[in-house]
Formats: structure tokens, C-alpha cells, sequence
């Protein structure tokens, strides 16, 4: 096919159509409002937004259980939001509905996946992802049940995968790379931002090797839905220990998803051109790309890896692991030096209060 016509917007960045423009001040504004440049808790929270807005869509069930990326969230804020399986979502919503009125051109399912885009650029490590700019306004909320849950089943999760939007389970494993730049505030009540890995402010391959460390503690309760146990529970102040989802542990170790799942452990490059090409294939569940526009150009650069290879945390080693692939050799890590358990910072910057990395965003909420 012949390249697409190239136009200019006022900054110099060449689009195929003057349509991608809006997307640059969104960006600016988007990180000078709520992400102050940080991969913390508000980047996260809207990168777990991408995900609740897409997936909840369904092929069995028809089109009246919900559009898939569709900005439902925004359009809708007191229906889907209120769904258990979307607890905390809120945050996200909130952070993102002022930026309707302000950039009226940009319908919410485009907000959404651009803002969560926008948010991985600040994630060491992560990649650039496709932006596919052109959905149409959410006309309905999702019905509820469409969001995987930690207590779920892997036979129930990749069926769930498959119905959305005919995920393998390649894809799904690539997809929780997210889960390295994550923190959980609603799985223990008594905690909030319990880290999934123990770089949760880097997009590194470090999920897939802790998740499958043997677990020895929690870092809160013990007894909740959905949560076992992970092997870095040590917790000072807001400084929480690590917290294992039972869906992670669970597909780290089923036969189905393994290999895929080790198979990421050390591999940064493989890891990140894999998630991104599963996003790609979530951000627009719902739609034709066909009616969309290549917007990708508008997407700003990622802030660069941290070229740290992955390696056992301090006091962890290849005896602790769990592993379920057999036609795969693990890779030679090091261990971090150091006695005890290191703790997991709060704050990207080391802190425990993150004033300076985190603002509270025009929802005014930064839980
Ligand atoms: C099997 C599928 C999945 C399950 C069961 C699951 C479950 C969860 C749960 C329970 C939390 C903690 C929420 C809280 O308590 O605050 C969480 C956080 C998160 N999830 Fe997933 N997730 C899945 C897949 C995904 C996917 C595909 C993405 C991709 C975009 C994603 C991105 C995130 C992020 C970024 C967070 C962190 C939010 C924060 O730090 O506030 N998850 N997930
Ligand atoms: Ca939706
Ligand atoms: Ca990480
Ligand atoms: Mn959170």
C-alpha cells in the first residue's frame, strides 16, 4: 500500500492526520496535571484502566455486555467503577474525567488507552506503545462479571482472555508484564500499595521471577480473597512488602502457561515487544481498525531501560524456585547482597512520602 499522506502539527511531529495533533498538548497536559513524569501510583492506576475499559466486552454474550475499549468508564463513572472486580478504579476515572471538557476533540476510549501510553513512557524499561486514535463514544456500561479476578481460575481466565478478544495464552502471560509496575491497595484492606514485584517503579522482567519464588509470608493479613504468599512480605511504614496474587502465582505454574511465564525471566527485550504487541491488540477490543487513524507518532519516547539484569532479591536464590517448565533451562541470575530482605520503597524516588513524584491529581484523591 502506498505510505499515507503526511501532515505536519504545529510542533513538527509529521501524522497521518491533523486529527493525532489534539493528542500532543493531551500529553503535556496529562503529565503536568496527574503524572508529574513518575511512573507511581497514578501511572499505574490508569495502566490497570486500560485494561478494566477493554477486556469488558464479550463474544459469547453479544454486544449489550459492553464495547471493549470504549471509554465506558468515563461515560459511565457510577456503573462499572462500583463493580467489585473494578475496586480502586476510581482513582484512575477520577484523574482522567476533567480531561473531557478540557480536550473535547478526543473521545474517552481514546483518553483512556492514550493516557495509559502516555503513562508507560515513564516507566524505565517499558516500550512504546501503538496509538490507534478514532473510537467512538461509549454508548452503554459493560455488564458486570467481564473482569478477571485474582481468585479466578486459570481455566476461567484464559477462557475470559479467549472470549474478549481471542487472547492466547502467549498473550495473556505478555500482558502481566504490567503487573511489574503494580501495587495493590484493595486486596488487603489493611495496606495500600503492596507491590507485585520489588521494582514496582520499573518496567523489568523482576514479576516473573519473584512470582515464582517460594512464597513465606504476607505482607498484611493472611486470610484474603485472591492473595497467597509471597516471598518478600517485609513491611516498614508505608514501605509494604511484597503482595502475590493468586492469579499470577497460579500462571506462573500451570502447564499451559509455564514456559511463557519463565520464558520472560531475564528477557527484557522479549518481555517488552510482547506486551506491547498484546496492547496493541487490547486498546482496540471493540473496534475496526480499519475506522481508526495512526496515531502512534504523537506517543512520547519511553524513558530508557535500566539495563539491570534480573536477579534474586537479597536472602532469595535458585533454591527457592518453583519451576513447571520442563523443556526449558532457567537462567544463570545473581543473588542482591545482604542478610535480611531489602525493603521495597514506597516512592519511585526512595521516599516513604512521595511529595515529590506524586500529585494528587485533579481528582484529589491519591489512594
Ligand atoms: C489475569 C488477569 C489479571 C488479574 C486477575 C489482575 C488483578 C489485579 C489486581 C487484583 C490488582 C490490584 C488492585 C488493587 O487492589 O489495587 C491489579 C493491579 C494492577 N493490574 Fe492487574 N490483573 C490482571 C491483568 C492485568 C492486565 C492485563 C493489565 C494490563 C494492562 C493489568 C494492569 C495492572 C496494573 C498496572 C495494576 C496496578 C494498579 C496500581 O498500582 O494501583 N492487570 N491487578
Ligand atoms: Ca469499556
Ligand atoms: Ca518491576
Ligand atoms: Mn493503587
Amino acid at each position: 500500500a502506498p505510505a499515507a499522506a503526511q501532515v505536519n502539527c504545529p510542533d513538527g511531529t509529521a501524522v497521518p492526520s491533523t486529527v493525532c495533533c489534539d493528542f500532543i498538548p493531551l500529553a503535556q497536559a496529562l503529565q503536568s496535571e496527574v503524572l508529574m513524569g513518575d511512573c507511581g501510583e497514578d501511572a499505574h492506576e490508569i495502566i490497570r484502566l486500560t485494561f478494566h475499559d477493554a477486556i469488558a466486552i464479550s463474544q459469547s454474550q453479544g454486544a449489550a455486555a459492553g464495547g471493549g475499549a470504549d471509554g465506558s468508564m468515563l461515560v459511565f463513572p457510577t456503573v462499572e467503577p462500583e463493580f467489585s472486580a473494578n475496586n480502586g478504579i476510581s482513582d484512575s476515572v477520577n484523574n482522567l474525567i476533567p480531561f473531557m471538557s478540557q480536550f473535547p476533540t478526543i473521545s474517552p476510549g481514546d483518553l483512556v488507552q492514550f493516557a495509559g501510553a502516555v503513562a508507560l513512557t515513564n516507566c524505565p524499561g517499558a516500550p512504546r506503545l501503538q496509538f490507534l486514535a478514532g473510537r467512538p463514544n461509549a454508548t452503554a456500561p459493560a455488564v458486570d462479571g467481564l473482569i478477571p479476578e485474582p481468585q479466578d481460575s486459570v481455566d476461567k481466565i484464559l477462557a475470559r482472555f479467549a472470549d474478549a478478544g481471542n487472547f492466547s495464552p502467549f498473550e495473556v502471560v505478555s500482558l502481566l508484564a504490567s503487573h511489574s509496575i503494580a501495587r495493590a491497595d484493595k486486596v488487603d484492606e489493611t495496606i495500600d500499595a503492596a507491590p507485585f514485584d520489588s521494582t514496582p517503579f520499573v518496567f523489568d522482567t523482576q514479576v516473573f521471577l519473584e512470582v515464582l519464588l517460594k512464597g513465606v509470608g504476607f505482607p498484611g493479613t493472611d486470610n484474603n480473597t485472591g492473595e497467597v504468599a509471597s516471598p518478600l512480605p517485609l513491611t516498614s511504614g508505608t514501605d509494604t512488602g511484597e503482595l502475590r496474587l493468586q492469579s499470577d502465582f497460579a500462571l506462573a505454574r500451570d502447564s499451559r502457561t509455564a514456559c511463557f511465564w519463565q520464558g520472560f525471566v531475564n528477557e527484557q527485550q522479549l518481555m517488552s515487544s510482547s506486551f506491547a504487541a498484546a496492547m496493541a491488540k487490547l486498546a482496540v477490543l471493540g473496534h475496526n481498525t480499519a475506522n481508526l487513524v495512526d496515531c502512534s507518532n504523537v506517543v512520547p519516547q519511553p524513558k530508557p531501560a535500566v539495563n539491570k539484569p534480573a536477579s534474586f532479591p537479597a536472602t532469595t536464590g535458585p533454591q527457592d524456585l518453583e519451576l513447571n517448565c520442563p523443556t526449558q533451562e532457567f537462567p544463570t541470575l545473581t543473588t542482591d547482597p545482604g542478610a535480611q530482605q531489602t525493603l521495597i520503597p514506597h516512592c519511585s524516588d526512595g521516599d516513604m512520602t512521595c511529595e515529590t513524584v506524586q500529585f494528587d491529581g485533579p481528582a484529589g484523591d491519591s489512594s
